[in-house]
């Protein structure tokens, strides 16, 4: 992650994405435990009513059968079971099962009366398959007491088709004495629409499950005998009354449930809630958070880009311009948009400056260095040439006649020098002064330039005295040139008094030889040469030929 652009991008992701997630998830997690607080209240809610009207639904039977156990018929058909003499009318079973099919015709809501002896057995019933069921059996062997009204734990019943709950209450003759029981069946159904009612606000399923942890009836639901939920589940809602979990249930939906121990029914009360309806609200919420953060996102991360992409580019810009400036283009600029005043733009308008300034700079520099190169080239020409002739002065002949030498001593072959000296100078300068005498000695310099080749060199020696280094040269072609020379220079026109002037010329040649082992050493014989040729009388050409033994061996080779 090397560029700003994309770390601008990260750190506006990270910096929109952490906060939000933090406090949304903190926010969750206290909205959820808020739900589960709040759902937990309303399924005791439901489930405390749930058994309230169950308690009602008991009490009221019980009343209901008290008024019947107080029945005279009742109590004279157990007095005359029970051989009591005391002023009973004596009622036969027949009598007193009548009686009860009667008091049955009367209320619907009973399925079967039954009275039963002090021993527990079937005296009369409303039904002729009157039943016994052996939970009730169980409580009154349980009970030390047969005073107090018991209540059967609901079951099955074949004969009715039907959950069936059994209240026996006690039938006591008019001394007190208990002579039996009359035994009333109700319908467990009967009691549904109640405990729907109950569940209307907060709105939510009641179960009823008997202790074997099968489902008797539901207020929404329809369970058929015996349905059972996972035993996992129903056992710990049962070790832990009035705590909710989230489970499975018959709907084959997620709910959130708890258990409730009825008190007069002995059956256990579940209540649910739908977990989806639950967390209805909440899920919406989160859904909307999300769908909010997204779209948070997508705007920074545009508004990252655009800002990564505002300092990227001008500094892209920078970086390329100073790339150009680093190999030498320093005509460059950076355009910089009037709406730019930020640090980028200012730096930008720097950047332009600094160019400015180095352009300037580099100008001023090329000047100078060409002006300085110029005046070097001068110098290196004034420190070469002569001034007054403009031909080479005696430091360059020299240098050229050691190079000329070592060449000879590489390649063999021979060149010629050519010591060259105005005849009686000294009385041109005394008759026509030393201007004219610099003009002569000028227009010498020219013709000699002239009667020479481009590979050849001229130099004034001193004085009146010139030397010429004709290139791969013998005395005898040197020779050709030098009355050339002399023949050239024979007249001299002086444009300051614009006259002709006759000089003659008096010239030593003579050509390397391996004995030449320094440019004094040549110049010394060439100036041999040149006394020769004064001493023989002047305006002549002298030549020293080489070694006859040298020439020999340059022939042989
Ligand atoms: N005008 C002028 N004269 C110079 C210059 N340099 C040397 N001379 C003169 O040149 C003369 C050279 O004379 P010499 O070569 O000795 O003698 P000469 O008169 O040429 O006689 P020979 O060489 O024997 O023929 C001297 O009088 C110098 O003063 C110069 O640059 N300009």
């Amino acid at each position: 992650m090397k560029s700003i652009k994309s770390k601008i991008f990260v750190f506006a992701l990270l910096s929109t994405l952490i906060p939000s997630l933090v406090l949304g998830l903190l926010s969750f997690h206290l909205n959820e435990n808020l739900i589960k607080d709040n759902v937990k209240r309303e399924l005791r809610i439901l489930a405390s009513r749930a058994s309230h009207e169950l308690d009602a639904w008991v009490n009221q039977n019980i009343h209901e059968g008290k008024s019947l156990t107080s029945a005279k018929i009742i109590i004279d058909a157990l007095s005359t079971a029970a051989n009591l003499q005391n002023g009973y009318i004596k009622v036969s079973p027949e009598i007193l099962t009548h009686y009860l099919s009667s008091v049955h015709k009367k209320l619907e809501t009973i399925l079967e009366l039954t009275v039963v002896d002090i021993n527990k057995n079937v005296f009369a019933s409303s039904s002729d398959q009157h039943i016994l069921t052996e939970p009730l059996k169980n409580l009154w062997l349980d009970s030390n007491t047969s005073h107090q009204p018991l209540v059967s734990p609901p079951l099955w019943s074949e004969q009715f088709e039907t959950i069936v709950v059994s209240i026996a209450l006690p039938i006591v003759s008019y001394d007190d004495y208990i002579l039996g029981q009359l035994v009333l069946t109700y319908d467990l159904q009967n009691i549904k629409p109640l405990l729907k009612g109950s569940t209307k606000s907060p709105r939510g399923e009641i179960y009823l499950f008997d202790s074997n942890g099968s489902a008797l009836i539901a207020t929404h639901t329809d369970v058929s005998y015996p349905s059972f939920f996972d035993s996992r589940t129903f056992q710990y809602l049962l070790n832990n009354p009035g705590e909710s979990l989230t489970f499975r249930s018959f709907s084959q939906k997620n709910v959130i449930g708890l258990a409730y121990k009825a008190e007069t029914l002995p059956v256990t009360i579940i209540a649910e809630k739908n977990h989806k309806d639950v967390y209805a609200a909440w899920t919406k919420q989160r859904n909307l958070y999300f769908i909010l953060v997204s779209v948070s996102i997508f705007l920074v991360a545009i508004i990252a880009i655009y800002l990564g992409h505002s300092i990227v580019t001008p500094l892209q810009r920078l970086i390329n311009a100073t790339g150009q400036i680093v190999k030498g283009n320093l005509d460059i600029s950076i355009t910089v948009a009037t709406r730019q005043k930020d640090e980028v733009g200012k730096l930008a308008e720097m950047f332009n400056l600094m160019t400015e300034k180095l352009r300037r700079s580099q100008t001023k520099i090329l000047a100078a260095n060409k002006t300085m190169l110029q005046k070097n080239q001068q110098l290196e020409k004034l420190s070469i040439t002569d001034g007054l002739t403009g031909l080479y002065n005696r430091n360059k002949l020299n240098q050229i006649i050691s190079d000329q030498l070592l060449r000879f001593q590489r390649n063999k072959r021979p060149f010629a020098v050519l010591m060259i000296d105005v005849d009686y100078f000294k009385v041109l300068n005394d008759k026509l002064g030393h201007v004219i005498g610099d003009e002569i000695l000028a227009a010498t310099a020219g013709t000699l330039t002239q009667s020479i080749r481009s590979i050849d060199f001229a130099a004034r020696y001193g004085g009146d005295e010139f030397i010429i280094i004709l290139t791969e040269t013998t005395v005898k072609e040197a020779v050709i040139t030098a009355e050339r020379i002399r023949s050239q220079a024979s007249e001299i026109h002086c444009k300051t008094i614009d006259k002709i002037i006759n000089i003659t010329l008096s010239i030593g040649i003579i050509q390397s030889e391996p004995k030449d082992i320094s440019p004094t050493a040549l110049i010394s014989r060439a100036d041999q040469a040149l006394y020769e040729a004064k001493h023989a009388g002047r305006n002549q050409a002298y030549t020293i030929s080489p070694d006859t033994e040298y020439v020999a061996s340059l022939n042989s080779d």
